[in-house]
């Protein structure tokens, strides 16, 4: 079977940096459009470049329509996708390929805010095909056989499926003898619901995939104002020499959602927001934010320092879970003036389900430069409005010289604004101009828009640049397997105090910032959450 309208291996391109492994700052568009950037290239560069496949198992699902597909056409929008790149669905139901382009572009109406343009949908729709294949029977695989040639183009699998099936691709793969050492897997967050099962599946990849094969997605990690951590802490000595202990009082971290369950009642019930959000894109954030400079941008480097973050964080157990832990589950409510059903109420729900769709953690990490400084994170679906920031709160001042201006100084904040309205303000207070006797104050920001000061009309979410980096095979963004398992054996003592000390959730209503008991957590330190 041939791929859908794509030449067999064309002109090759580019992709200079396949094993480099670093995260790419500059943007490299395809030679349609551009001059070639391996231009002047030694010939054994030249050699080595591939052509990719993306084959998406599960290309029919929520993920997919929702995301994959998005991103995908944004890529192509941006001139970021190979020409030569072929993108292949793989799912269970009858389709050909018409019928999966015309679904495609069914969802990118759906979901894509910008227009979509003809010429690039074009190009794009000439990427795709389809195959159908029931991924738990092995010998359906050999389709594939027909499709991937190993030895000429690089097959990514993106596995957008239950981790129930990803053995099941796996064995399909190997049986298939559609694999060598430059195949990739991406696989999805979370893996596992806890560390025992999280190590099956790693074990169960392993026997197919080196490590160096596998990449373990997190979008977060694509996000813009995530990598921009990196910048923001190690491009500026401003901040590189005042993010400890010294100067910092504590850190919030809030991931609030608009959306509840969205018709994933089933996958979420087993769940939970602890599982589904924390024990990943939570604990990212913490340690792009909490981590040791790393000796470079090397994927080794990066993943060394997030890991002894992960180590250091101090565990929460059935002794204090109970002051460092609030678990909520929305109830019936309103948002933007229109009214939505309780967790319990959604398609699907099972009534007497307890589990929590919002979770608030004081966090400690127990070394040198973060001794003392509490980390607060709370995450939850159906809350007032979607944001996701981090707030650094710098210590107070030792005194106060203004007194009749401001009785207490306020602290000055750092704010880093992942979504939406990406940007870094800081508050600082600043004297009103006049010629009063006395000097007056005033709160201020300096303020960083990302889409004023850099004139960018979109920016990617963290979809696109993750699936680019591995059709490029950088895995600097992608998550190691101790990383992740480490995650689950602080998230799995945060779960078995729970059910030790039968917590169940405090309700919310829908359209809050939550249960008053997260507004207690921080109380009981003196403090308040960003609002
Ligand atoms: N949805 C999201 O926003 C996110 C999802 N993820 C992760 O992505 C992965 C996929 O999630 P999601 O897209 O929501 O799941 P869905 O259930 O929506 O999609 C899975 C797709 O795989 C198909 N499928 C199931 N069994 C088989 C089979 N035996 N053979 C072939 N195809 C099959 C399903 O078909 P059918 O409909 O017939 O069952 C469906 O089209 C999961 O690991 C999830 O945790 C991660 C981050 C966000
Ligand atoms: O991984 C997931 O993320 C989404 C939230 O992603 P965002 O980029 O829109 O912030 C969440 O809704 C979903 O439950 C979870 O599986």
């Amino acid at each position: 079977m041939a791929l859908n309208g794509c030449k067999p291996n064309p002109q090759p391109t580019k992709l200079c940096d396949n094993n480099s492994h670093k995260i790419s700052v500059l943007p490299r568009r395809y030679a349609a459009s551009h001059p070639n950037p391996c231009a002047n290239m030694p010939l054994k560069d030249k050699k080595s470049y591939k052509p990719c496949d993306l084959i998406i198992y599960g290309a029919l699902g929520d993920l997919s329509r929702r995301k994959l597909f998005i991103s995908l056409y944004r890529l192509e929008n941006a001139n970021l996708l190979e020409a030569d790149t072929r993108i292949l669905g793989v799912d269970r139901h009858d389709n050909d390929n018409a019928v999966f382009t015309a679904f495609v572009l069914k969802n990118l109406q759906e979901f894509l805010n910008d227009k979509i343009e003809n010429s690039v949908w074009q190009r794009f729709s000439a990427r795709l095909s389809y195959l159908k294949i029931d991924l738990t029977q092995q010998d359906q695989y050999l389709q594939l056989k027909a499709v991937l040639t190993p030895h000429t183009r690089v097959a990514v699998n993106y596995f957008a499926v239950s981790p129930v099936l990803f053995k099941n691709i796996c064995h399909g793969l190997q049986h298939a003898g559609v694999l060598n050492q430059e195949s990739r897997m991406v696989m999805e967050k979370p893996i596992g619901h806890d560390l025992q099962s999280c190590k099956e599946i790693n074990d169960a990849v392993a026997k197919v995939f080196s490590e160096a094969q596998v990449f373990r997605i997190d979008h977060y990690l694509g996000k813009e104002t995530v990598l921009n951590l990196l910048a923001l802490r190690f491009a500026n000595s401003i901040f590189t020499t005042n993010w400890d202990h010294n100067t910092i009082d504590h850190i919030q971290v809030t991931v609030a959602e608009e959306v509840g369950i969205e018709g994933r009642f089933e996958y979420f019930d087993k769940t939970g927001q602890l599982r589904d959000m924390l024990q990943n894109h939570l604990l990212q954030i913490l340690t792009f934010i909490a981590m040791e400079p790393p000796v470079n941008l090397e994927a080794k480097s990066i993943r060394n320092e997030k890991i002894k973050v992960l180590e250091a964080l101090r565990p929460i157990t059935a002794s204090n879970a109970d002051e460092k832990t609030v678990r909520g589950q929305y109830s019936a409510g309103f948002l933007k003036g229109s009214a939505v059903p309780g967790y319990l109420e959604e398609d699907g729900a099972d009534v007497d389900s307890s589990t929590e769709s919002f979770v608030a953690l004081r966090v400690d990490i127990d070394n040198w430069r973060w001794a003392g400084v509490p980390f607060y994170l709370r995450t939850g679906k159906r809350m007032t409005h979607k944001r996701t920031e981090i707030v650094i709160y710098f210590k107070q001042l030792p005194h106060n010289i203004f007194g009749d201006s401001f009785r207490e100084l306020p602290q000055n904040k750092l704010t880093i604004h992942l979504q939406p309205n990406e940007g870094v303000d800081v508050q600082i207070l600043n004297k009103v101009p006049g010629i009063d006797e006395h000097i007056k104050l005033q709160k201020t920001k300096l303020d960083l828009s990302f889409s004023e000061t850099f004139k960018k009309s979109s920016i990617f979410g963290g979809y696109e640049k993750l699936v680019l980096e591995a059709m490029r095979g950088n895995p600097t963004l992608f998550l190691s397997r101790e990383e992740i398992e480490q995650a689950w054996i602080w998230v799995d003592s945060i779960q078995d105090a729970w059910q030790h000390t039968n917590e169940t959730p405090k309700q919310y209503q829908a359209g809050s910032w939550g249960p008053v008991a997260s507004v207690a957590l921080l109380a009981r330190d003196n403090r308040a959450w960003e609002e």
